[in-house]
């Protein structure tokens, strides 16, 4: 058995290679980035073969500059972004189109044509989703609709579809496979959640042939082996595969029914554990597959903040009040409040619990005496203020109480966001010792099913923590900040 675990971080903007050893401690890890393609305004692009190559040169980065040997890894998980859509050539293995990414709004049209015919229910019945272009289903239309003879290739059995997981996978193992995970199915609005099997009505009503659909298996097992002429000449087993915000759940150690992480990364994605059973929401939380481990499916709620992190790189790049994301924190601090000011970031619209694509960000508040300072925490401010938006519904949907919040992502490190959060939510925020909870979360699943590591309750006794925020504003205080958050959102909906 070798001595560590390759986690791959295939996420929106760049991939990651991480090395885990037996604690779950990184050994090495390497990042690259590629190009974002925007053909259209709201259109999201990736060239699939620039994702592969991306994956390739951070295994081979951290194996060169780590000097350890392939033969030293026990064995692969994968963790991606999540939704983003391929259609590929079976043969050739050549993508027929770019990747659609989940941020990509140009299967709009497809969607409205859906509501239309009052297929709103069904489809939030059959796959616990929304109907929103950020699923893969209207995707893979998009591509049969638009890519000439596609339709009757993927009748044909010519052609397949993956999300990234998937993709990668069928690469590694050079085209051995064509798997996917639960986790990841849930994310198509093809899939059955309560029957666990790709639903034929909702394919026929996005004419997409089954035959091109991958087979979903368990989010920890042995898919294959990475093929010896692709893998630097070895052949590892791919052991693991999970989207990022399920994988951030393992590898936070959420293993029990009513814990909940949240991830603030370029948005915000909550997610909580509901155990064996899919809670149906009324306010807006998708309902999703965490893992499937040991023969059982583990679901979740979650609530999706589109504009978090990236409202701090409009800061830094757009408004160019800061340098660096780091110093919004030095410059949020400078003011005792906002001073009545604040933003909101619905740059793309609004998730959960709104779901309003059409409304846009706004600022309120603003006097004679406003400073950037007030106006950057504002926007710090908007983090938390989103996060207690979701955290609030999941409370009212799923009839349980969060107590206590696990929290990782880019944006954590920001103390003084952590410390308002806490406030603002009056439960303690606890921050993972671990950075890499993602690319831990697909490691874990990968080391459970080849035996490096034991168990969940092993995986549970590794997780530590860095930091505990608790609550210390007082409750009037917090009830009037979040009155006028909900007034200003309320007042940018006005505004389409
Ligand atoms: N100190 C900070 N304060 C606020 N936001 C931060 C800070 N440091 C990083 N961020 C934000 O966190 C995001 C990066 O986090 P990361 O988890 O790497 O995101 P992703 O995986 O979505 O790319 C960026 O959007 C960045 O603006
Ligand atoms: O790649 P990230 O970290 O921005 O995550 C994207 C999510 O999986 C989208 O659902």
């Amino acid at each position: 058995m070798g001595k560590f675990i390759l986690a791959i971080d295939q996420g929106t903007t760049s991939t990651r290679a991480i090395l885990f050893d037996r604690q779950g401690k990184i050994v090495h890890s390497a990042q690259r980035e590629f190009k974002q393609f925007f053909p259209q305004p709201g259109w999201v692009e990736h060239n699939p073969n620039e994702i592969w190559g991306s994956v390739l040169s951070v295994i081979a980065s951290v194996l060169t500059e780590s000097g350890l040997q392939p033969q030293e890894i026990d064995s692969i998980g994968i963790t991606n972004q999540r939704e983003t859509t391929v259609v590929w050539d079976k043969n050739t293995g050549q993508p027929i189109y770019n990747a659609i990414v989940w941020q990509s709004r140009q299967t709009q049209e497809i969607v409205e044509a859906l509501r239309k015919n009052e297929k709103e229910e069904l489809i939030r019945k059959k796959t616990g989703l929304q109907l929103d272009p950020y699923f893969s289903g209207s995707k893979v239309k998009w591509i049969l609709d638009h890519v000439e003879g596609a339709r009757e290739r993927a009748s044909k059995g010519e052609l397949l579809f993956g999300t990234i997981d998937s993709y990668l996978i069928w690469k590694l193992s050079d085209g051995a496979v064509h798997v996917t995970d639960y986790s990841n199915a849930s994310r198509t609005m093809l899939f059955n959640i309560h029957e666990l099997k790709w639903d034929e009505e909702l394919c026929d009503l996005l004419e997409i042939p089954m035959e091109m659909l991958p087979e979903v298996r368990m989010s920890s097992e042995i898919y294959a082996t990475t093929d010896a002429s692709v893998f630097f000449g070895t052949e590892i087993p791919i052991a693991g595969a999970a989207g990022d915000q399920q994988c951030a759940l393992f590898g936070q150690a959420c293993f029990h029914e009513g814990m909940a992480k949240n991830t603030y990364g370029t948005g915000c994605f909550m997610l909580l554990n509901t155990g064996d059973k899919p809670v149906q929401s009324d306010n807006g939380l998708l309902t999703t597959i965490a893992w499937g481990l040991d023969g059982k499916v583990t679901y979740a709620l979650e609530g999706s903040v589109f504009v978090a992190g990236s409202a701090i790189q409009w800061l830094r790049d757009g408004m160019r009040m800061i340098q660096k994301a780091e110093d919004s924190e030095r410059y949020a601090q400078k003011v005792a409040s906002t001073d009545g000011v604040y933003v909101v970031p619905a740059f793309v619209g609004l998730g959960t619990p709104y779901w309003d694509s059409d409304v846009r960000g706004a600022v309120f508040g603003l006097t004679r005496g406003t400073e950037k300072e007030h106006f950057i925490r504002a926007t710090v401010e908007a983090l938390a203020y989103q996060t207690k938006d979701v955290l609030l519904t999941m409370e009212k949907d799923s009839k349980m109480d969060i107590d206590l919040l696990r929290v990782d992502g880019g944006a954590v490190s920001n103390a003084f966001l952590m410390q308002f959060q806490s406030d603002l939510l009056q439960i303690e925020v606890e921050q993972s010792a671990y950075l890499e909870t993602t690319a831990l979360g697909a490691a874990y699943l990968a080391g459970l099913a080849t035996g490096f590591f034991e168990s969940c309750e092993h995986v549970e006794s590794l997780w530590a923590k860095e930091k505990t925020y608790s609550p210390k504003m007082a409750i009037e205080k917090r009830d009037d900040l979040y009155n006028g958050w909900k007034k200003a959102v309320a007042a940018a909906r006005l505004f389409k």
